[in-house]
């Protein structure tokens, strides 16, 4: 996958630089808004368009074929899962070759770059959709949270410290997930975000178990991979660049 398709210049840049550059221009690139909450450019346009019109397929196939949509987090209504779409793979690279080397410089003391699994979704908030989000921490390590636009006003994230922080389309944040956090109400046009909670688990909590079902887990995921590119395919006579399926 070509990252310049999908990042801003300035963060693709910071991370072509050679190793011994590469932690200063990633650093530098960083805005602190609030003490560990940090703010970048991160996604071009065209990243944001394409992943809401895959949304919006699955969506729609979800719909016509009664699948169940495994909604994001209990505290969220609308929105949809990545993995659920074949995305598992796009998520897995963001994280391992990018989010954890932000990690590492930002918050050793949580996941460092030994993240090794993520949860991303893509929430939704608006007329007929989530209004707002309360005050909760995240199940994460460290959560990057990208705007996707479209056209909105309100939403903005806020966090203990007086901290408000109106996200752009294409900027990300990145703060720790127990650093607890909300968004205000969006009062016109949608807003969405793609939201990343990357986590430490095989470290934590499986260490030692060779058998914890993750071959239950990559069978549902070949299966559902399988079923949602064949209808895409027939629908739309594509499949996603860049998704498991392809
Ligand atoms: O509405 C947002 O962008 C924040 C979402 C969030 O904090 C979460 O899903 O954990
Ligand atoms: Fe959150």
């Amino acid at each position: 996958m070509d990252p310049s398709v999908f990042f801003v210049k300035s963060f693709s840049k910071a991370f072509e630089v050679p190793d011994k550059f590469k932690d200063k221009c990633i650093r530098s690139m960083m805005h602190e808004s609030a003490p560990g909450v940090y703010t970048f450019d991160m996604m071009q346009p065209i990243f944001c368009d394409r992943l809401l019109s895959e949304v919006e397929y699955f969506e729609k196939w979800a719909c016509e074929t009664r699948f169940r949509i495994m909604r994001p987090s209990t505290m969220h209504r609308f929105g949809v899962a990545l993995d659920d779409f074949g995305m598992k793979g796009t998520l897995d690279w963001l994280m391992r070759d990018f989010i954890s080397h932000i990690s590492k410089i930002l918050f050793p003391d949580v996941g460092g770059c030994s993240l090794d699994s993520n949860h991303g979704y893509v929430v939704e908030y608006g007329m007929g959709r989530d209004v707002d989000l309360g005050f909760h921490v995240d199940d994460s390590e460290v959560t990057l949270n990208v705007c996707l636009g479209t056209e909105f006003t309100g939403g903005d994230l806020f966090s203990e410290e007086i901290f408000s922080c109106s996200h752009a389309r294409g900027t990300a944040i990145i703060h720790r997930g127990f650093h607890r956090h909300g968004a205000l109400a969006t009062t016109s046009g949608h807003r969405f975000s793609l939201v990343m909670w990357c986590r430490r688990e095989m470290k934590k909590h499986r260490k030692g178990f060779s058998n914890d079902c993750g071959e239950c887990e990559r069978e549902r995921q070949a299966r559902l991979i399988q079923s949602v590119a064949a209808r895409k395919k027939k629908w739309f006579g594509v499949v996603g660049e860049g998704d498991d399926a392809s």
